[in-house]
């Protein structure tokens, strides 16, 4: 197919008059796993539900798989949707969970779609075992045998892992870089940084409007952060001392460190340096992470990097 997978432009979404997704441009290519991550209520689910066919947005356009926007039923057809909170027959066993899935899309012969959504994602043993008896790393693969078993050609992923334990969350995305390499598309939100970085490509947004986007190592260059590693120790005078101070933007605590981040190279050298002697902490340059960077966009709202 050519064309990237999901191509849109300018999208715009308002909620009785308050605009949720404020022009919002995104791509994602053929065979990519693109994240999407932004604060709380900052608007993924539903520019994913415009994605999906499921909103019809107030501005802008574009194409999913080829189809615009506007071809909500086709779209439909070709992508699995998984949503936040995605809920199974808790009272029907996982193979009669997946057999209702099966007929909500027409497909025939079921039994065999179930059968080999069972084995693909490692449930056959398991088929008839009530879904509400299973832990939350076993509903969300059920949820994902249920949203890949018609064969979608993009996955929309909404917060899949929350609230699963990181052995769960690892198999899962496991599952998903498979499922990549064989020609899936996806876009997962997630509010995990290391989720982020096992995707191609990142997208932050905040207050509607994206606020950057591209490779892991792009976005933390477009941030523009310098950070400082402070050990040593005193942290916590360091810490009050640096608090404020001209080029810290934020201090965040890690183990026995502080990571002191800001934008003004020059400020944030000289701030250190003035704390460090009079403190005796040691600082040296570090390396700025995914979390600064996507911190820094939060608190900077839309003046972080494109
Ligand atoms: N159907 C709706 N009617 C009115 N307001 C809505 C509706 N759906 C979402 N909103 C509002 O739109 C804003 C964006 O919500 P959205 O769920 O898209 O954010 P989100 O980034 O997915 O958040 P989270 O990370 O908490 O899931 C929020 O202020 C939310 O309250």
């Amino acid at each position: 197919m050519t064309g990237a997978a999901v191509d849109v432009s300018g999208l715009v979404k308002k909620f009785d008059g308050k605009t949720v997704v404020d022009h919002v441009s995104m791509r994602v290519e053929h065979g990519e796993i693109a994240g999407f991550l932004g604060p709380n209520g900052s608007g993924k689910t539903t520019t994913i539900r415009v994605m999906c066919g499921l909103l019809i947005p107030d501005g802008g356009g574009g194409t999913v798989l080829g189809y615009d926007l506007r071809q909500r039923h086709k779209i439909k057809r070709e992508i699995g949707y998984m949503t936040q909170r995605f809920s199974l027959y808790e009272d029907l066993t996982i193979a009669e969970n997946l057999d209702f899935v099966a007929g909500l899309y027409g497909l025939r012969p079921a039994r065999r779609y179930v059968r080999d959504a069972l084995a693909d994602l490692g449930l056959t043993a398991r088929r008839d075992q009530l879904a509400g008896t299973l832990s939350g790393g076993w509903k969300q693969r059920v949820a994902l045998a249920s949203c890949v078993m018609h064969n979608p050609k993009l996955l929309l992923l909404d917060e899949p892992t929350a609230g699963v334990d990181p052995k769960a969350r690892r198999e899962f995305w496991d599952e998903i870089h498979l499922r990549t390499e064989n020609g899936l598309t996806v876009l997962v939100s997630t509010h995990y940084m290391d989720e982020a970085e096992r995707c191609h490509r990142v997208n932050y947004i905040s207050q509607g409007k994206l606020v950057a986007s591209g490779s892991v190592a792009e976005v933390i260059a477009e941030s523009r952060l310098t950070t400082w590693i402070v050990d040593g120790p005193h942290l916590s005078d360091a810490a009050h001392l640096l608090s404020g101070k001209p080029g810290v933007d934020e201090i965040t605590h890690f183990g026995k460190t502080l990571h002191v981040v800001g934008r003004d190279a020059s400020a944030l050298e000289r701030s250190v340096r003035a704390v460090a002697r009079t403190t005796g902490v040691h600082a040296q340059i570090g390396d700025t992470t995914l979390e600064d960077a996507f911190i820094s966009f939060m608190t900077n709202g839309e003046g972080g990097a494109r």
